[in-house]
């Protein structure tokens, strides 16, 4: 049997079912969202049926909106083609133990047509096919995501009741760096910690953050594609820990006009055999790869946005002064810019300071490293280093809007290149469904601009 916690090995699973220990096993697959969506199987038919034919779910789950309505301009999903059946195919490398659920483990799926063929719109594709790319080249993906979140006292469904207006922040003031702050939500936190852990996780550290109630738990890096399925079921854990709780918290990019929750994404390649490649006896100890991957990072960076900024909310966040970022520039240790070069040898590595936590992170990482790859392949020069303050700089600055992103993503000839006609086509009209219903919408700003005073 396998040790208490962790990921499971097959076996495992299977003696820990026969002994009473695990009885529901939850079959996930990532939406465009970067949620996870899927059902929950009785362990027994998980080990008779599904582990080796998968099962089926409507192929929407790849086409809707945030509230699941169904939307138009999909090809691969629409009333026309009936809303069949996709595959969730499980990736057995990926099965665990969700210790916050009793008797309950789960294994992330690979998105599939119904005669074993990959699905090219579903994010975990999506990042499978740049980390095929990259294999190519004889390099692998390494990658850390940093969430910020924020907490309240409020129950998630009184949050909901009351609008998401007048929560309670759980704690009431700037808690960045405090012990004593922090320590007030620590049954909280540690039962978060510990739990993650506990699901084949490694935490590195928890820290508090600037608005009221954020805080931060960082996870050690890993290869691209653990580091994602992580970063999505960390996401849904924290969620329905905070309930056990009796509190809440959100990931959205902007919750209110204070700092909002970045998503940081440290990238790094290394060779097959484990080499760090982006160092060398180059400027800064950089390789001719690192300066090529940072050129492409710049190069790539306006026209990939909507790819690490998917809601019309995440662009709120792009404001001087908050250490989002607002220029497209790159730097040493330098937060001011969206791109901050840090560490060095086999740490070095490029963090993108971009994404907020609404990022789906499959997607982000399909960019990041489709940029690395368009610097490499291109023998691209970066730009001189910047230094100083990038917020009152001339730089370009990243796309303020979601349609301004969308318009570039949807134009982008390299993304079309990296990523095919059918992935850009399906992501362009998420953004056009999402601006669609926001245009649509009328809001309490301008209610309460309007309704007496104009
Ligand atoms: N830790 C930090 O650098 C703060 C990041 C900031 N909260 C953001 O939204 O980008």
């Amino acid at each position: 049997m396998a040790s208490e916690t962790g990921k499971l090995t097959v076996q495992a699973l299977r003696d820990r079912v026969a002994a009473g220990g695990v009885d529901t096993v939850l079959v996930a697959i990532t939406d465009m969202q970067g949620r996870l969506q899927g059902k929950r199987c009785g362990a027994r038919y998980f080990i008779e049926e599904v582990l080796a034919h998968g099962t089926e779910g409507c192929n929407y789950l790849l086409a809707v909106d945030v509230d699941m309505n169904t939307v138009d301009g999909y090809e691969m999903s629409s009333w026309e083609r009936g809303y069949g059946d996709l595959l969730m195919a499980p990736d057995l490398d990926t099965l665990r133990l969700l210790p916050w659920l009793e008797g309950t483990a789960m294994v992330m799926c690979d998105v599939q047509w119904l005669d074993g063929t990959p699905m090219p719109a579903s994010p975990r594709q999506i990042l499978k096919a740049q980390l095929d790319r990259l294999a190519e080249r004889g390099l692998k993906a390494y990658v850390g995501t940093e969430l910020e979140f924020i907490v309240f006292n409020d129950t998630f469904e009184s949050a909901w009741d009351k609008s998401y207006r007048h929560l309670e922040p759980a704690n009431q003031y700037n808690v960045d760096y405090s012990l004593l702050g922090t320590a007030r939500i620590e049954p909280l936190l540690r039962d978060i910690r510990n739990s993650m852990e506990s699901a084949g996780m490694y935490v590195e550290s928890a820290k508090g953050e600037c608005n009221l109630g954020q805080h931060e738990i960082a996870f050690r890096y890993d290869e691209a594609l653990a580091t994602c399925d992580n970063h999505s079921i960390y996401k849904t854990g924290a969620k329905e820990i905070a309930a056990k709780h009796g509190k809440s918290l959100t990931f959205m990019a902007k919750y209110d006009e204070r700092e909002g929750n970045s998503c940081h994404i440290h990238l790094s390649f290394r060779s097959d055999e484990g080499d760090a490649v982006l160092a060398g006896d180059r400027e800064h100890g950089f390789s001719e790869l690192m300066e090529q991957f940072i050129a492409g990072q710049l190069a790539c960076l306006p026209e990939f946005t909507y790819l690490l900024a998917p809601n019309i909310n995440s662009y709120k966040r792009f404001v001087a002064g908050s250490f989002a970022p607002t220029a497209v520039a790159w730097g040493l240790d330098n937060r001011t810019c969206s791109l901050r070069v840090v560490g060095h040898g086999e740490s070095l590595r490029v963090e993108n300071r971009l994404p907020g936590g609404d990022v789906n992170p499959y997607l982000a990482v399909a960019a990041l490293i489709a940029a690395g790859l368009h610097g490499i392949e291109n023998e691209l020069e970066p730009e001189p280093i910047f230094e100083g303050n990038a917020y009152t700089s001339d730089k370009q600055h990243v796309p303020t809007t979601l349609r301004e992103a969308s318009a570039l993503f949807g134009g982008s000839k390299i993304a079309r290149e990296a990523f095919g006609d059918e992935v850009v086509d399906h992501y362009t009209n998420a953004a056009r469904v999402e601006l669609d219903a926001y245009d649509a919408a009328v809001t309490d700003w301008e209610r309460i601009r309007g309704f007496e005073r104009l």
